[in-house]
């Protein structure tokens, strides 16, 4: 059968070649200055980025395709739109100068971009997951700083988990599905791997970084290795060698921060608002970073606490003598402000793409490396000691590409420009000589007159001939013999000679071979700099480290916070606490204590619509999730004691895309809390129970308070409507009640947004109604139907309610309890069991009538 590519031409039976291997890419395919997209690809190029869609013919006798292109110099920006939208994107370059070609030009795929390998211009990562049991073991890999983790989670941990990292893309093994929460929650890009790359993966792996065991990475069980060596394999694939710098594997140490989920993170609006405005989150109150090392850290630390008391107080007594010396403080955010992302820059000058403007700006930043030194070493808290001591020298790297590199480099690479003179002696040459052809060839003719003796000799150039000798008719005869003739013409002849042919062939090719040699050396240097990487990195953290420290001494001077005493006490003391971001937007925010112990540590905040439930409840938690951060708080005075995780359940956290109902999410989240919340968690419950029948809605809130206070005594908040809630206080351990104060003025209500002991008077619903504007009329005929209700539904809600307490009493459950414990379940027959069962619900239904 005669091959079909045959009748292509050249170029695009190459082109076939390459889509074929990948064909799950668009394949970006270099045409000269351009990278041409072809058939399909093109239709999907032009459509996605707006270019023009033409054709070109495809062979003989075949019809012509389409075809569309973006510029090689600008094709950055299309890249980057098309690996947002999720596509993946081959780079098929032309590998061999197109002149010195015999045939087609060779061309080779060298890089494979993908969602979460694509690190140019966004700090993107990716993880690979893999399902055990239980059990999901999973590798996260961040090509742009090079950090490489690895976990395990239980398999409804796993959302949980991965949103605390930046991933556009997930690893899966081909057949396996990822929960779909997953995927609808964190829109990530799916990449399915057969059996064969996760084992090739291992393997890699384990020579990559030289180990046979993953306990040599710290890891308990070798599974970890699975989706770390597929993440590593799939890094080195798409980068085709020029793999930037991977950090070594590492587990991910979750123990030493307080516990914080998605939905705190969505609740409680730490990095953006629930509209998704960053400047609305604690992120966006917090952020007074200079660089994007301590930015991220900063993100990272809102998302992870740490957990343990000293840690903390370490990192305060550091904010605190920043927020005193000022001065220092101003001196350091000066010496960061202008400072390079060291992480980026490792990886791009691992992965041999930097510029030599990002190794300019790589000098720059360990210069200023140096000053930072020189004033940490001059502070005196522990934490900032710790830092003089890591953080190294690296001024002779500085040094290096001071001596080699020039002071304002281009940004290409290959058009020369780039290094110093009296750095290599044969370029000071070819430069001379590119600089001085006019002299240059002056002298060699005022050498051959003076040789010759014929003062009319001239060297002069033509694009036909080159360089050449002119001697006019008359002089022929003291031509010397080493002259060949060129061209002969009516007054004159032409020669050249051997030295002349030496000085053209030096004057044309200087500028070529000055380019060579410049990129020649300045790859030498980044091989240089490619030795201490790891140093950089090292370093690039503890600048982080120094950039978070200041920003939050100068969010703590600036807005006037104080230190928060931290321990491991059970209260929680706050005097006059604000909301940290709603105080930054509302001119007179009210302060409110806040008081909790052992006696008193479930709050039930009832008061009207608007009154400021939910701002205060936040407000506390905030509180907390600062002081654990090492930050200082907006109080008055704060003493916290230590908590092992902040739950809520904040209606607005709600991941609705997941196709659960409001009130299933609800209870879903309850359900993972009373799991796993211990007497040192703090509980923050927005409305719990609002989603079903009013009748519900109370009696599970009930219960819940109840279980809480029995079961678990971890700090609680919780706001809410049911003003039935409020018989607790003082049957249940540690309830107490407090309100939102409104006064009532004329005939509308003023919110005091203060918070006193005791519960609300009436909800006010309809007062917020009307202030935000309902008809008149049936604002009246809501009252009329809210005094109908009062005067019959009452009754039926205290009914309920009385049936309710006469539900079991601590000690009736005591008593149930202690006989469940009494089963001796090993030696207790099936039937056995059965009987027993049915004892012990006979029992509950007995106590619950009051039989
Ligand atoms: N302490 C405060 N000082 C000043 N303004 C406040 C304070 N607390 C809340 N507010 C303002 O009042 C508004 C309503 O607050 P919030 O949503 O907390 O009320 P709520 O009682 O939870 O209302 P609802 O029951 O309707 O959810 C907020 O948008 C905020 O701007």
């Amino acid at each position: 059968m005669k091959d079909r590519n045959q009748e292509l031409t050249p170029m695009l039976a190459q082109y076939h070649y390459f889509k074929n291997e990948y064909s799950d890419c668009l394949l970006f395919f270099r045409l000269g200055d351009f990278y041409e997209l072809f058939y399909e690809d093109a239709v999907v190029g032009s459509k996605e980025l707006n270019l023009v869609l033409t054709s070109r013919p495809a062979g003989k006798g075949r019809e012509r395709i389409p075809m569309c292109g973006v510029p090689y110099h600008s094709a950055d920006n299309y890249i980057k739109r098309l690996v947002q939208r999720g596509f993946k994107i081959a780079i098929c370059e032309q590998v061999e100068d197109a002149s010195q070609a015999k045939s087609i030009v060779k061309r080779e795929v060298v890089r494979v971009i993908t969602p979460g390998t694509y690190f140019e211009k966004d700090t993107a990562g990716f993880a690979c997951i893999y399902r055990k049991g239980k059990f999901y073991y999973l590798a996260y890999l961040n090509l742009s700083i090079g950090d490489f983790v690895g976990a395990r989670v239980k398999t409804e941990e796993l959302l949980d988990f991965l949103s605390k990292f930046n991933i556009k893309e997930l690893l899966i093994k081909e057949g396996e599905e990822p929960p779909s929460a997953v995927i609808k929650t964190l829109s990530v890009f799916i990449t399915k791997l057969d059996d064969e790359f996760f084992e090739e993966g291992v393997e890699l792996l384990r020579k990559a970084f030289d180990i046979h065991s993953a306990r040599a990475l710290g890891f308990d069980e070798e599974e970890f290795l699975i989706p770390l060596g597929a993440a590593y394999r799939y890094a080195k694939l798409t980068q085709k060698g020029f793999t930037p710098f991977i950090k070594k594997p590492k587990p991910f140490q979750d123990e030493g921060f307080v516990r914080i989920d998605l939905k705190v993170r969505r609740g409680l609006e730490l990095l953006e608002s629930i509209e998704g405005r960053k400047d609305h989150s604690l992120f966006g109150v917090l952020d007074m970073t200079l660089t994007g090392m301590g930015r991220r850290r900063l993100k990272f630390h809102i998302l992870n606490p740490f957990r343990n008391v000293d840690r903390i107080s370490k990192v305060q007594e550091a904010v605190e003598e920043l927020v005193q010396n000022r001065e220092k403080r101003c001196r350091l955010r000066e010496i960061l402000s202008g400072m390079a992302d060291l992480e980026r820059l490792v990886s791009r000058i691992s992965a041999n793409m930097a510029t030599p403007r990002d190794i300019l700006h790589l000098k720059n930043t360990l210069y200023k490396v140096e000053d930072l030194r020189e004033e940490i070493g001059s502070l005196g808290s522990g934490l900032f000691k710790d830092m003089v001591v890591n953080l190294e020298s690296l001024k002779s790297i500085a040094d290096e590409i001071d001596r080699v590199l020039v002071d304002e480099p281009p940004i290409h690479v290959k058009e020369g420009g780039l290094i110093k003179a009296g750095v290599d002696g044969f370029l000071d040459e070819l430069r001379f000589v590119r600089d001085n052809t006019r002299k240059l060839l002056k002298e060699y003719e005022k050498k051959l007159r003076k040789e010759t003796g014929i003062s009319s000799l001239k060297v002069g150039y033509n694009k036909v001939m080159g360089y050449y000798i002119e001697v006019t008719k008359p002089n022929l005869k003291y031509v010397p013999e080493h002259f060949r003739r060129r061209q002969t013409l009516t007054n004159a002849e032409r020669f050249i000679t051997e030295e002349l042919s030496r000085l053209e062939e030096k004057i044309l090719s200087a500028q070529s071979r000055i380019n060579d040699i410049e990129y020649e050396l300045f790859v030498q240097l980044r091989e240089k700099i490619n030795g201490e990487l790891e140093k950089v990195g090292r370093n690039a953290q503890i600048v982080g480290e120094i950039d978070y420290i200041q920003a939050l001494a100068e969010v703590a001077d600036k807005k006037g916070w104080v230190k928060p005493e931290v321990n491991d006490e059970f209260c929680i003391e706050i005097e006059e606490g604000k909301h940290p971001v709603i105080e930054a937007f509302t001119r007179s925010y009210v302060p409110n204590d806040t008081f909790i112990n052992e006696e008193s540590f479930i709050h039930l905040i009832t008061g009207p619509n608007m009154a400021g439930k939910s701002s205060y409840i936040r407000q506390v938690a905030l509180i907390v999730l600062l002081a654990h951060m090492g930050s200082f708080v907006p109080a008055k005075r704060a003493k916290i004691g230590s908590v092992d995780a902040i739950y809520t359940r904040i209606g607005s956290g709600d991941i609705l895309a997941l196709g659960v109902s409001t009130f299933m999410n609800e209870m879903l989240d309850v359900a993972s809390m009373l799991l796993n919340a211990t007497d040192r968690s703090l509980i923050i419950l927005d409305e719990i129970g609002r989603g079903t029948s009013t009748y519900d809605g109370i009696a599970i809130t009930k219960a819940l308070t109840e279980f809480i206070s029995r079961r678990i005594g971890a700090r609680t908040l919780l706001a809410t409507h049911f003003l039935e809630l409020t018989e607790l206080e003082g049957k249940v351990r540690g309830v107490k009640n407090y309100h939102m104060a409104v006064s009532e003025e004329g005939s509308g209500v003023v919110f005091l947004y203060t918070l006193l002991p005791g519960k609300a008077e009436g909800s006010f619903g309809i007062e917020v109604a009307r202030m935000a504007g309902l008809p008149e009329e049936l604002i009246n005929r809501a009252k009329e139907i809210l005094l109908s209700f009062e005067d019959k539904s009452l009754p039926l809600l205290e009914e309920t309610f009385k049936r309710s307490e006469k539900s079991i009493t601590e000690a009736e459950l005591d008593a149930i309890i202690e006989d469940v414990l009494s089963i001796d379940v090993a030696n207790t027959t099936p039937l056995q069991a059965l009987l027993k069962l049915a004892e012990l619900k006979e029992k509950i239904i007995r106590v619950r009538e009051g039989r």
